[in-house]
């Protein structure tokens, strides 16, 4: 066993908590975010790596709504004829046509003398990405929510989901909004987010193509499953971007708001509303729960290598621990139960394994609550080498003691004793230092 790895305390989650009382758009989320400390310049200078300088401008400036102060994100679309670097159609609670990633094939192509890409395709935004030099995390963030997009989009229209094109207008604004976001999360080294019910708003939104019901279609349809609120009338609150973000992170929208903020930052939207139209965002930094999962499976016509082998890849893909119970099915099948312990966090990454490396088709999913005995870790010096011996405490006294056994392997097999001697080893030097009460 590696001794470093004893030394690691509870793992600390960096949580962000998003208070959607006025919604959520793409550029509300980025401006949020800047507020709570991500360097803009650094935040620029990531999405240079998308080869799109040309397209567009990132503005930032400080901004106030009913006497709050936060950050406010202009994107400015090089493209855009109507955008003039302020209130652009992208902006949140807007009134004027916008056009977003769309199925219409129209061609807004607008000739302002320059030399800009034609991005049109969702498929060809795959590939920007893909090819692009951003981290892994930022590729992968942003995919997931572009994919939403694109099949709310293609459910709406009728079309396939690498139909879905966008407009002239439009697509570097989501481009930008949706990698801005997943950078965002990565500087601020985001590792989940919660949220409040989504402010969605009410009424109508004028669109390139027309009045739009609010919310939108695709708004709509990305938020399915997800709480939502219609408390601002005559606007709307949310856009698809923004929802989609919500969608693709926000892994719990607890009924309580129940927390130790740490830090609060506020995106701001472009209108001015009767209500603050911001989005609050708070860091709260707490231990990660102790609540963990069972997955569990029933396989009775796999190989064995192949068992093994979607068993290492659950390991690496965070199983806590995996173990396997030989069990008779009905039709006297003889098959193994694979039960592996997991966190809340790696459920959706365990399970796409379990159901892409072996061939079971179902699995059952519970809640363990885990509890645990205080325990420290020493290192004691025997007449054979160090062992690390784990002590576990029951209010305050030792009930058990254990010396690690893959260091006491290692140390029968280095001085060609049998391992009985050395536990041996180990009682004779905890009884001598009288080490077992240190805590
Ligand atoms: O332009 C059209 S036709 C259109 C369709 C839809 C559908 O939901 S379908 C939505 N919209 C609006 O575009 C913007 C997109 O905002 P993002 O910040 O998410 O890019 C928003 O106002 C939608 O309601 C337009
Ligand atoms: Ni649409």
């Amino acid at each position: 066993m590696n001794v470093s790895r004893l030394a690691i305390k509870e793992v600390v989650v960096k949580t962000l908590y998003l208070d959607c009382f006025a919604g959520i758009s793409g550029d509300m989320f980025m401006g949020a975010m800047v507020d709570l400390g991500v360097d803009f310049e650094m935040l620029k200078s990531e999405l240079s790596k998308l080869g799109l300088d040309h397209e567009f401008d990132l503005k930032m400036r400080r901004d106030s709504k009913l006497g709050i102060f936060g950050t406010k994100i202009d994107v400015i679309d090089h493209n855009n004829a109507h955008d003039h670097g302020h209130n652009h159609s992208h902006d949140h609670g807007h009134d004027h046509p916008h056009e977003h990633l769309h199925e219409h094939s129209h061609d807004h192509s607008h000739d302002h003398g320059h030399d800009h890409k034609h991005i049109r395709d969702y498929g060809e935004i795959k590939a920007i990405i893909k090819e692009s030099k951003l981290s892994d995390r930022v590729k992968q963030d942003s995919l997931k929510i572009f994919e939403l997009i694109a099949k709310a989009e293609a459910k709406i229209h009728g079309k396939t989901v690498d139909e879905v094109h966008f407009h002239e207008v439009g697509a570097i604004d989501s481009i930008v909004d949706v990698i801005g976001a997943a950078i965002c999360m990565e500087l601020l080294e985001i590792d989940e987010i919660m949220a409040s019910p989504i402010e969605i708003g009410e009424g109508f939104v004028k669109c390139a193509h027309g009045k739009m019901p609010v919310p939108a279609p695709a708004t709509s349809e990305i938020l399915i499953g997800v709480p939502t609120l219609a408390k601002v009338k005559g606007y709307e609150m949310t856009t698809p971007t923004g929802a989609a973000i919500i969608k693709a992170f926000v892994t719990k929208f607890p009924e309580h708001k129940e927390m130790k903020a740490q830090k609060i930052g506020f995106g701001m939207g472009t209108r001015n509303l009767d209500i603050p139209n911001c989005l609050r965002a708070i860091i709260v930094e707490k231990q990660e729960s102790q609540l963990q999962w069972i997955l569990e499976a029933n396989i009775d016509d796999m190989s064995s290598e192949q068992l093994v082998f979607a068993e290492e890849r659950l390991l690496t893909e965070g199983a806590l621990d995996i173990y396997k119970t030989p069990i008779i099915m009905k039709k006297g099948r003889p098959a193994i139960k694979m039960s592996i312990l997991a966190k809340t966090k790696d459920i959706e990454t365990l399970q796409r394994i379990l159901f892409t490396e072996t061939t079971s088709i179902g699995l059952r999913k519970y809640p363990v609550d885990k509890v645990k005995l205080d325990r420290t870790y020493q290192q004691i010096e025997t007449q054979y080498g160090k062992v690390t011996v784990k002590t576990a405490f029951l209010e305050g006294e030792i009930v058990n003691q254990k010396a690690e056994y893959e260091e006491c392997k290692l140390l029968a097999l280095e001085n060609q004793v049998a391992l009985s001697e050395i536990y041996k080893a180990v009682n004779e030097a905890l009884l001598r230092n009288s080490l077992v009460n240190k805590r």
